[in-house]
């Protein structure tokens, strides 16, 4: 039976499917297959991003699976050497020939870099590429609240959605009100921490109340937030069961106990200090 996944709506009415595969550190060589695997699952959103280094990869496990083009939500990222506007337009260009489309759903600023300050520049590239039809939505990944501000401040599009660090030891409630108080989208990324939350007591716990596996726990505490996830797994069972999230609830207690995880704690880089590719 086929799963009907809820989505998220983003402040130009397109519709994103709160659940994705991500595909960070899946290797070009076996991407496809990955691909193919989760979009035969039930998966109708992929995360990339031109510096995963498999853009290739993912337009074909697409074209594997023999899904229609319209039926798959495509999102790739801006790589951060690329920021500035005319790079950033050869860089949509590329991504997409890597990919073999001749659109995406929606195309992401990966970092703002905000030591080099060519995010507005880059942003401003974005909106001319959705202006121009190229990409149907346009957003920002690890942005804080201050670069938010100044895209809000200095650019013409409110960025429909914001992919960043989100799992139980980074809640990110002020950027999650920042974003309901400007229609955008909260998009989690690792959220299952890696891998490293999946021994957690209070997630094992409520995972064995349920009869449920700990990944399942995280992804649905994401889903009931009203957050899009995008867990990565190259294991066919796990990509499976990732997915099976959508015939159970967790309790207002259950949510309250995952929530209350929260240390501020960070897996990957603070957006405000990297600098890096
Ligand atoms: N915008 C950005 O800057 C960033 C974006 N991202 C995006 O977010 C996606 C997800 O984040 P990511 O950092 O990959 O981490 P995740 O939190 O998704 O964790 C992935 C790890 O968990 C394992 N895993 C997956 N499912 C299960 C399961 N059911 N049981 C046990 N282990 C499991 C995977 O192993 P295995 O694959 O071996 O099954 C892998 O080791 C990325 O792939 C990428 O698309 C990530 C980082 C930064
Ligand atoms: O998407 C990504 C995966 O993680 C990397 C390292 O933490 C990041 O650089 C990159 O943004």
């Amino acid at each position: 039976m086929m799963t009907i996944v809820p989505d998220a709506s983003l402040n130009n009415g397109l519709r994103m499917p709160q659940m994705g595969l991500g595909v960070w550190q899946v290797p070009q060589s076996t991407v496809a297959d990955t691909v193919a695997t989760a979009l035969e699952v039930g998966y109708r959103s992929i995360d990339t991003a031109a510096s995963y280094g498999n853009e290739a990869g993912v337009g074909e496990g697409l074209r594997r699976s023999g899904l229609d083009r319209e039926e798959v939500f495509l999102a790739s990222k801006l790589a951060n050497p690329d920021q500035g506007y005319d790079s950033a337009l050869r860089a949509f260009d590329a991504s997409l020939e890597r990919m073999g489309l001749d659109h995406l759903d929606l195309y992401l600023l990966h970092w703002p870099l905000p030591h080099q300050d060519r995010y507005v520049s880059s942003w401003r590239a974005l909106e001319r590429l959705y202006a121009e039809g190229r990409v149907r939505a346009i957003g920002v990944c690890n942005f804080q609240v201050s670069h938010l501000e100044r895209v809000l401040d200095e650019g013409g599009i409110v960025p429909m959605v914001n992919q960043i660090e989100l799992h139980p030891l980074l809640v990110q409630n002020k950027l999650r009100d920042f974003h309901s108080r400007h229609n955008i989208v909260t998009e989690a990324w690792s959220p299952l921490g890696q891998g490293h939350l999946l021994d957690d007591p209070t997630v094992t716990a409520i995972a064995e109340g349920l009869g449920r596996a700990p990944a399942q726990v995280l992804l649905r505490w994401q889903i009931q937030l009203g957050n899009v996830a995008i867990p990565k797994s190259v294991t066919p069972e796990r990509i499976r069961s990732n997915f099976d999230v959508f015939d159970f609830e967790l309790s207002a207690e259950d949510m309250q106990a995952v929530s209350a995880l929260d240390q501020g704690h960070r897996f990957g880089p603070d957006p405000d200090d990297f600098d890096g590719d």
